[in-house]
């Protein structure tokens, strides 16, 4: 463990907090902060914003990664650097799939590596996959709080406006790919490669194109679904956290 001030990040200690939550968007690191105590913003650098705070008395940092794999990697790197083991992407996703609605929840088990980040470290036939007992845990706790959710594969990918954008959605649609992202697969390729705990859990917030007409059923809430999705992914991820730090 190092105790250098890392260049991205611009942390040097992990406050004692193996866990670590990693929102892509710095913004969402508000919407952390009411679900812990003591919470201290303990630096902003770039797309980096990092809050410190605890969950039923554990800490547990929060960290935005920004959009994609290139900063994201600069993040998990940077907090194992620093102690940090276990990490949950709390991220926003468009469904692939008809039968999954605004604010529900994407539990990823995997993730097909569409992006270039993963690929810069391993080659293509090495997996990208959540650890299994941090998959269980989420899961468990959506149960609890009886929240929609969804296990499987989702798509991580480097491009939003291509030409062939829809073709793309609807050749990973057909493949069972529940949802899209542009994060999860690094975070487990690398932190796999780095012996880090990982999961993903994403949040939908663009409807599936092939059921337009869910889609507007949804929007008609408005931002509600989304906004409930947001929250009811932080309550699951830090639930998870605790229920981890619980068997130690
Ligand atoms: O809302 P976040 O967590 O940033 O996640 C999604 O939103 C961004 C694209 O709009 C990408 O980072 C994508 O993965
Ligand atoms: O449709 C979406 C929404 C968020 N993130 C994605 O990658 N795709």
């Amino acid at each position: 463990m190092s105790t250098e001030l890392q260049p991205h990040i611009q942390l040097k200690d992990n406050f004692q907090a193996k866990y670590a939550l990693l929102p892509g968007d710095p913004k969402r690191v508000d919407k952390v902060k009411p679900f812990l105590t003591k919470t201290k913003e303990i630096a902003y650098n770039r797309e980096y914003r990092s809050l410190l705070g605890y969950y039923k008395n554990i800490p547990v940092l929060v960290v935005s990664t920004g959009i994609g794999g290139p900063s994201a990697g600069i993040a998990i790197e940077e907090l194992a650097n620093i102690g940090v083991t276990t990490l949950i992407r709390i991220g926003s996703s468009g469904a692939l799939q008809d039968h999954i609605h605004l604010g529900d929840l994407i539990i990823a088990t995997g993730a097909v590596r569409d992006e270039g980040t993963s690929k810069a470290y391993i080659d293509l036939s090495y997996p990208a996959v959540a650890d299994h007992e941090l998959v269980s845990a989420l899961s468990h706790a959506c149960v609890q709080q009886d929240f929609p959710y969804h296990t499987g594969l989702v798509r991580s990918h480097d491009s939003f406006y291509t030409d062939r954008e829809e073709e793309i959605d609807h050749y990973w649609s057909r493949k069972g790919i529940l949802g899209s992202d542009m994060e999860t697969s690094t975070l487990f390729v690398v932190g796999a490669l780095r012996g880090l705990r990982t999961a993903s859990v994403l949040n939908v917030v663009v409807p599936s194109k092939g059921n337009l007409q869910s889609g507007i059923n949804d929007l008609a809430h408005g931002q509600g679904l989304p906004a409930k999705g947001e929250e009811n992914q932080i309550l699951i991820a830090l639930e998870a956290i605790a229920s981890i730090d619980n068997k130690r």
